[in-house]
């Protein structure tokens, strides 16, 4: 069966200046009346020029008790690598279809990675007005190149250069949060199972919208992952939840995005917040965004670590395997 992108429906879409009725939101998450117009609280920044700065330990620390959100300039990552990584995604999206689809996710695959439209409706039916492509660019022996896109034939270098610079920057990040945990450097690598631990690549391609007030890009969600590290293009669409409301992140063009996901949250027993996000899309600009998610194996069991729970600090979650939890959280069943 061919599946229908969501690019493809853009195009036809912006003739009719129509949406299909499975985009438009119910009223309790159209962001036209949901986003919050009043003062918009700044997302914490964090100048990572030098990791080992007590002021910049705090406020990491601090960030990601208070938003499990923040970001990060000075972060390593050169600025030229990151306009060339977004320059070979968006290169890729702009390749007829018959060249994305030799790519895309096998229909009788468990996995996620390839070039994908969800199908899935979520509970009132609506889908997400957003095409991805997913594939793993860390460790080497998880990578299927099978699922990196062949064009642009720099595609590859570039990817495999980003992985190895967003592996140090996450290192650097998660050893902060480890040491704020009174915790040894390597607590948490460790607990999402140290140098097996993954990095999945994703590419967000929101195409224009004629009714970005009714439809959401990515409706609203915490990641599965530990944290993503996430570079947007220019368009703004990233929403946070804070306070009761939803807001605009306005964030600094060349930094770089951290969202600490559930399973960190579960690793420190509640001390960092897994950050409920979602995304808006635009009238006449495409958006695109790289997360990259750092995750456990699936067989990795994770639940909060033996150091941080005693009897006067019990456990807050059940430990689960990371595939249990992903296919518990995905089908909506009990996490405890
Ligand atoms: O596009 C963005 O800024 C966020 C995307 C996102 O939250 C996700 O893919 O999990
Ligand atoms: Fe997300």
């Amino acid at each position: 069966m061919e599946v229908e992108r969501v690019q493809d429906i853009s195009s036809s879409s912006l003739l009719t200046e129509a949406i299909p009725l499975e985009f438009i939101r119910s009223e309790k998450e159209q962001p036209a009346i949901t986003t919050f117009r009043g003062p918009t609280p700044a997302i914490p920044v964090v100048d990572l020029s030098d990791p080992d700065e007590e002021s910049v330990r705090r406020a990491v620390v601090k960030a990601s008790e208070e938003w499990g959100l923040f970001q990060v300039v000075n972060h390593g990552i050169p600025t030229e690598l990151i306009r060339r990584l977004q320059d070979v995604g968006r290169k890729f999206f702009e390749l007829p279809s018959s060249e994305k689809e030799s790519v895309a996710k096998p229909e009788d695959s468990k996995d996620i990675e390839g070039y994908g439209t969800k199908l899935q409706k979520d509970p009132e039916g609506k889908k997400a007005w957003v095409d991805h492509l997913f594939h793993r660019i860390w460790p080497p022996s998880c990578v299927n190149y099978r699922f990196w896109p062949k064009n642009p034939p720099e595609y590859r270098e570039v990817n495999e250069e980003y992985a190895m610079h967003v592996k140090k920057l996450s290192e650097t990040l998660l050893g902060i949060l480890s040491e704020g945990l009174g915790l040894k450097r390597e607590a948490l690598q460790e607990g999402l199972g140290g140098e097996m631990a993954e990095y999945m690549m994703k590419i967000n391609y929101y195409p224009p919208c004629p009714r970005p007030d009714l439809a959401l890009g990515v409706p609203a969600h915490t990641d599965l992952s530990g944290i993503t590290l996430l570079v947007p293009n220019e368009v703004p669409g990233l929403q946070v939840f804070k306070d009761d409301h939803w807001f605009d992140a306005e964030y600094i063009p060349s930094a770089v995005i951290v969202h600490i996901g559930d399973q960190i949250l579960r690793l420190s027993n509640g001390r960092y917040k897994n950050v409920l996000h979602r995304t808006t899309v635009d009238k006449e600009k495409t958006r695109m965004s790289w997360p990259v998610f750092l995750e456990p194996p699936r067989e990795k069991i994770v639940g909060p670590l033996p150091e941080l729970t005693g009897d006067d600090n019990p456990p807050k979650f059940k430990p689960f395997a990371f595939k249990d939890y992903s296919y518990r959280k995905l089908n909506k069943l009990p996490l405890d």
